[in-house]
């Protein structure tokens, strides 16, 4: 157990994102599948924090978890967010063989056995787990929309509606595959405390949908207007760290 200062950023030895080296990474067939159980009725509101769009979960009770792959136990889900480019050259923060993505969605969940609280888990060594899915440009994603239509109402920082009913699982790819490893957060106050689930396969959006992410702001309502891009993290270096896979 590390207490706060002993998961302190400066001098960092386990931050993200990271470029996952595929030649590199290990298969570990001790990896189980991962197991989702979310539950679309624990979906709250949307809001724009400033920095990303964000989607909360009522996580009061063990009702949207995940289990299995590298995990020992089940991590409540307590929100997701993205992190997207101002073109779809880039956007993504982890990379795969140096190759980014146009957006990655962030799945954040938060372990209730060893933490009371999802802002006590940041804290703690493995306390919080997200899995990262890449988005990439293709064909349409009718689940998306749904989110996609709710953000003109989030346009601006501190901005929130109402979304309820939304089950998260429709924007996991179908492939089981994974990479993990050991991580930390990609914003303040970058604690080494995250264990990273990062899917092997890309889900699909199609060009509107990216449009809609970057007409968001950074900036309140009568500020200026900063349009909400390129809110991801550099690559930082790997060091003494392995990446498992979950397949050969
Ligand atoms: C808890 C947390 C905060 C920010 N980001 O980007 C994450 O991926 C997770
Ligand atoms: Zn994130």
């Amino acid at each position: 157990k590390k207490n706060n200062s002993e998961l302190s950023v400066s001098g960092g030895t386990r931050q993200s994102p990271i470029n996952i080296q595929w030649r590199d990474s290990v298969y570990d067939p001790h990896l189980k599948p991962l197991k989702i159980h979310y539950d679309p009725t624990t979906c709250l509101y949307i809001w724009n924090n400033g920095y990303s769009f964000q989607v909360e979960f009522d996580d009061s009770a063990d009702k949207s978890v995940i289990m299995g792959g590298p995990l020992e136990n089940h991590y409540r889900l307590k929100q997701f967010h993205f992190h997207w480019g101002a073109i779809n050259e880039w956007g993504s923060e982890h990379m795969v063989d140096s190759k980014v993505y146009p957006a990655e969605l962030h799945l954040v969940h938060w372990n209730p056995v060893t933490s009371t609280s999802f802002e006590e888990a940041i804290m703690e060594n493995n306390g919080l787990v997200v899995i990262g899915v890449f988005l990439k440009l293709g064909a349409h994603h009718a689940g998306l929309q749904k989110l996609v239509d709710a953000l003109p109402a989030v346009k601006h920082k501190d901005t929130i509606v109402e979304f309820d009913v939304f089950d998260p699982s429709c924007l996991m790819p179908s492939c089981p595959d994974y990479w993990t490893y050991d991580g930390s957060l990609t914003t303040p106050p970058l604690t080494e405390s995250v264990t990273w689930i990062i899917k092997k396969t890309p889900i699909e959006v199609d060009q509107n949908q990216l449009e809609e992410f970057r007409m968001l702001l950074f900036t309140s309502a009568g500020e200026e207007e900063k349009r909400m891009v390129d809110n991801f993290r550099p690559l930082q270096p790997l060091m003494n760290r392995t990446v498992r896979s979950s397949f050969r």
